[in-house]
């Protein structure tokens, strides 16, 4: 159309460094960062994060070089988050479950330039810059972040002088009328992310400047953040830059309460002294919460909004916490999608329903938030749109612009994902009449027994009902005659270990067709990643260990 042009007037790459600097001014005197007795406000957080910058630009850090980090929820980690991209750089938070051979296979790969280290961890970076010297040249540089000012008590005096730092020495170095890098371009890089490796080795997952724009103030919208929200930092930062709220509370002004571990206890005790009205957590987390001893509870002190993902969040967790007082948001996606990707909207006609048909719908994974373009369930093979009935399984799928830019180094591996113009989450499920998707299972997970399909994720959730059970997963166990038959693995809530196999196995049959049931129960402690998913190809291994059922047992 005549008359329209594009120039810096009206078009600016997108970048979420812009939310610190308006908190810089809107909320500078407002708490930024709360951990133990440390307190920064918005004008301390941009400042510090101004030097981080130029500390790292006088350490010779150029665009687009990697800058690792391996910590839990302390206010550097929050930090980090803008420091780095305003050095030009691009953050990679590392899992802090991982050991110092994971560690070094991912500094080798990311060709990170510093590493910043919580001093919790510093013998696994240790570890790791031992076996990357024997292949490596040049090591990068390790910056140890202390939780003290002792820190040469913790380290030893040798560690600092031979070229490393200490995070706030670091942070002194530099100066605060550096020029801020801003991107170039919006979709330059602005942090690495490693998936969690729950069915595969990890991949190098890369976002960026505008996709983490688009997804943060996406993840406030679907969190429902007006201003000044107090957040409770249980999701690990270090996962998809904590499902991207370490930019998006900036943008609200927000304050956020630092964890370095999380327990049901200090949840409620965090909760009741800062007035939280937002947090974050996987399944995992709720199932802790919903579980935890009365001694551990504290009156909520007022609405506090709980964004749950990661992994199926079974309906009666879901029950459970509303039940205790938490208003419960429900959200799907991958690393791939920079965390939340889709969200169970909430209808108000929903409202009314009884309360386990609400925890029922609230646990469909949803529609596409706002930054999102779609979502799709798709045959994989023909692309075909499956019906929307409920009822037919394909694979689902995104596109738009918080989509990530690809794998870091693996071309090939983002070409598949992207084959026929979106993107393949590996993920199966159905789409229901009112759009909304519902996932049954993981490609790699689905069970298909006699030639039927069997949702795990549907086996999973009535076994979850059953009043004992504290955590299940279904695999299947390799089985002569029938392919595959569901093998339960299940832990027990304190009290109930008088429960049998047999109890479990007719609790199902009474509730799901006859061969969706298992037919082998094992009770143990379930195998989890760091982000509280169930490592599934652990159980697989076990059940395959198990052999076939049909040999020793007469046939269904
Ligand atoms: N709300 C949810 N309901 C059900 N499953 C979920 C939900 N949110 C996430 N998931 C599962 O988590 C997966 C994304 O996890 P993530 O990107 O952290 O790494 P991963 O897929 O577990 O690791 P890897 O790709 O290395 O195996 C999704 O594909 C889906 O299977």
């Amino acid at each position: 159309m005549e008359g329209t042009i594009k120039c810096c007037a009206n078009y600016v790459p997108l970048t979420p460094i812009t939310f610190l600097e308006r908190a810089a001014i809107v909320y500078a005197d407002r708490p930024s960062v709360v951990y133990r007795d440390v307190m920064y406000t918005w004008k301390d957080t941009h400042q510090r994060c101004i030097k981080l910058a130029s500390a790292l630009a006088h350490l010779r850090i150029s665009r687009g070089d990697v800058v690792a980090a391996l910590a839990p929820n302390i206010p550097a980690m929050y930090e980090l988050h803008f420091g780095v991209p305003m050095a030009g750089a691009v953050l990679c938070t590392l899992n802090i479950r991982h050991d110092s051979a994971m560690v070094s296979v991912l500094l080798r790969h990311s060709e990170a330039k510093i590493i910043f280290v919580d001093y919790q961890f510093l013998h696994i970076v240790q570890g790791a810059l031992a076996i990357l010297s024997k292949t490596v040249a040049k090591l990068p540089l390790l910056v140890v972040i202390p939780d003290s000012g002792e820190l040469v008590s913790i380290v030893g005096k040798s560690l600092l002088t031979s070229g490393n730092f200490e995070y706030e020495s670091l942070l002194e170095m530099g100066k605060l009328d550096f020029e801020v890098r801003r991107p170039k371009d919006e979709c330059d890089p602005i942090s690495l992310n490693y998936t969690s490796g729950t069915t595969s080795s990890p991949k190098g997952v890369i976002y960026s400047h505008r996709g983490a724009y688009l997804n943060s103030l996406s993840t406030i919208i679907v969190n429902e953040m007006g201003s000044t929200p107090t957040y409770l930092w249980c999701v690990p930062m270090f996962h998809c830059n904590g499902w991207c709220l370490a930019w998006g509370v900036a943008a609200q002004g927000g304050t956020n309460i630092c964890l370095r571990s999380v327990t049901t206890k200090c949840i409620f005790d965090n909760i009741a002294q800062h007035k939280v009205t937002h947090l974050g957590g996987a399944p995992t987390v709720l199932n802790m919460i919903a579980n935890s001893p009365a001694s551990d509870r504290r009156p909520l002190p007022g609405k506090v909004a709980v964004m749950t993902g990661g992994s199926p969040p079974p309906p009666p967790v879901l029950y459970k916490m509303e039940e205790l007082g938490f208003t419960l948001i429900h959200a799907y996606g991958l690393t791939e999608t920079y965390g939340p990707g889709t969200v169970c909207t909430w209808k108000p006609e929903w409202d009314s329903l009884p309360q386990d048909a609400q925890a029922k719908l609230k646990s469909r994974q949803g529609v596409p938030h706002l930054g999102l373009q779609e979502v799709d369930i798709k045959d994989p093979v023909t692309m075909a749109s499956v019906p929307w009935d409920g009822k037919t399984i394909g694979e689902v799928m995104f596109r738009g612009n918080t989509v990530m830019n690809g794998y870091l180094n693996n071309s090939k591996a983002t070409e598949e994902a992207f084959t026929g113009g979106w993107f393949h989450s590996g993920d199966l499920g159905v789409r229901h009449p009112d759009g909304y998707i519902e996932l049954k299972d993981r490609s790699k997970d689905i069970i298909i027994s006699g030639g039927e399909n069997i949702s795990t994720i549907e086996v999973e959730s009535v076994i979850f009902s059953h009043p004992s059970v504290l955590e299940a997963a279904v695999v299947g166990r390799p089985d002569e005659h029938w392919g595959e038959t569901p093998c339960a693995f299940v832990k027990l809530k304190d009290g109930y270990n008088a429960i049998s196999a047999e109890e479990i196995i007719k609790y199902c049959r009474e509730r799901l067709p006859h061969y969706m049931a298992p037919r082998t129960v094992v009770f143990e402690d379930l195998p989890k990643t760091s982000t509280g998913k169930i490592q599934k190809y652990v159980l697989k291994e076990n059940a395959k260990n198990m052999g076939s059922i049909s040999k020793k047992t007469a046939n269904k």
